[in-house]
């Protein structure tokens, strides 16, 4: 489903990622744990589409959807126009293969970004409306299907989201992430600004979510209950790269996972 080689992406001229290398396959559910600050969101945003590769490739369901390595931005992809205005610019170019973020949501990919982003003063119908814009191909996840997952949306249907606790909030996105009918989702954080006993709740939702309309997830994290109970196995990300992946096994052992985050 998703294969990432070499990943390297930069702010600016300082480099962030690194040497990435992650694969997930069809049906998986797959964390990247790490503490604070180590690329986790930089990754994601580059899977998505929102961050420009400096080098490596991504490949999406079969599709390169990012080949930034130096045969594919090399040669003749420099010779044109956006490689001679990057060379003259000084700067990395696009060139190679570059899918951007609204066609790798067309082509299957959900994002759920770190903070949610749902929109405060649109209803929570409003909210899971805006997920129909991204689907085209007539899925049949609706509202109610939503509201089977996540009832408490269906209660607060037409109250503003920035009204909604943290964890609302979360249960909201995933909901609207889906009705995209995603092939993949992708989760920034989910626990983050939610309750305890709420992140249990949503461990399970996106469990069920896989297990019901076989959606691939890839989350990263640093919560444990999390990384421990939503993977079923996991890389732990360390000053911009792959430093380690844990079978189920080892992510059962509270000392292998706490040696990658910052409990
Ligand atoms: N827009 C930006 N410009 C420059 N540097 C940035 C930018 N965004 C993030 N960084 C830096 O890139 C590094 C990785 O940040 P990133 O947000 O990917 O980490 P993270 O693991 O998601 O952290 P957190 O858990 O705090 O969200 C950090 O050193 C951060 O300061």
């Amino acid at each position: 489903m998703l294969e990432i080689d070499d990943l390297a992406v930069s702010y600016g001229k300082t480099p962030i990622l690194r040497d990435v290398d992650v694969t997930v396959e069809e049906g998986e559910i797959v964390g990247i744990m790490g503490k604070n600050g180590v690329g986790k969101t930089t990754l994601v945003k580059a899977i998505m589409g929102l961050l420009e590769a400096a080098d490596g490739r991504i490949v999406f369901d079969g599709d390169v959807v990012v080949d930034a390595t130096e045969a594919a931005t090399t040669d003749a992809d420099r010779g044109g126009l956006g490689g001679r205005i990057a060379d003259a610019l000084g700067t990395s170019t696009p060139a190679g293969t570059w899918v951007g973020a609204d066609e790798r949501a067309r082509r299957g990919m959900g994002y759920i970004p770190q903070g949610r982003d749902v929109f405060p003063e649109l209803t929570v119908r409003e909210n899971l409306r805006m997920g129909e814009t991204i689907n085209e191909d007539d899925s049949d996840f609706r509202y109610d299907d939503v509201y089977e997952y996540f009832p408490i949306l269906e209660e607060r249907s037409t109250q503003k989201a920035g009204t909604l606790s943290g964890g609302q909030q979360q249960m909201l996105a995933i909901g609207r992430a889906l009705i995209g009918n995603p092939d993949l989702l992708l989760l920034d954080e989910p626990s983050e600004g939610v309750q305890p006993s709420i992140v249990q709740d949503i461990t399970r939702d996106l469990e069920r979510v896989n297990r019901d309309l076989g959606t691939t997830i890839l989350f990263v994290e640093q919560n444990l209950h999390v990384v421990q109970n939503l993977a079923e196995r996991c890389y732990a990300i360390d000053k911009g790269t792959i430093v380690d992946e844990l079978d189920a096994d080892r992510l059962q052992s509270r000392e292998a996972v706490t040696e990658y985050l910052a409990v």
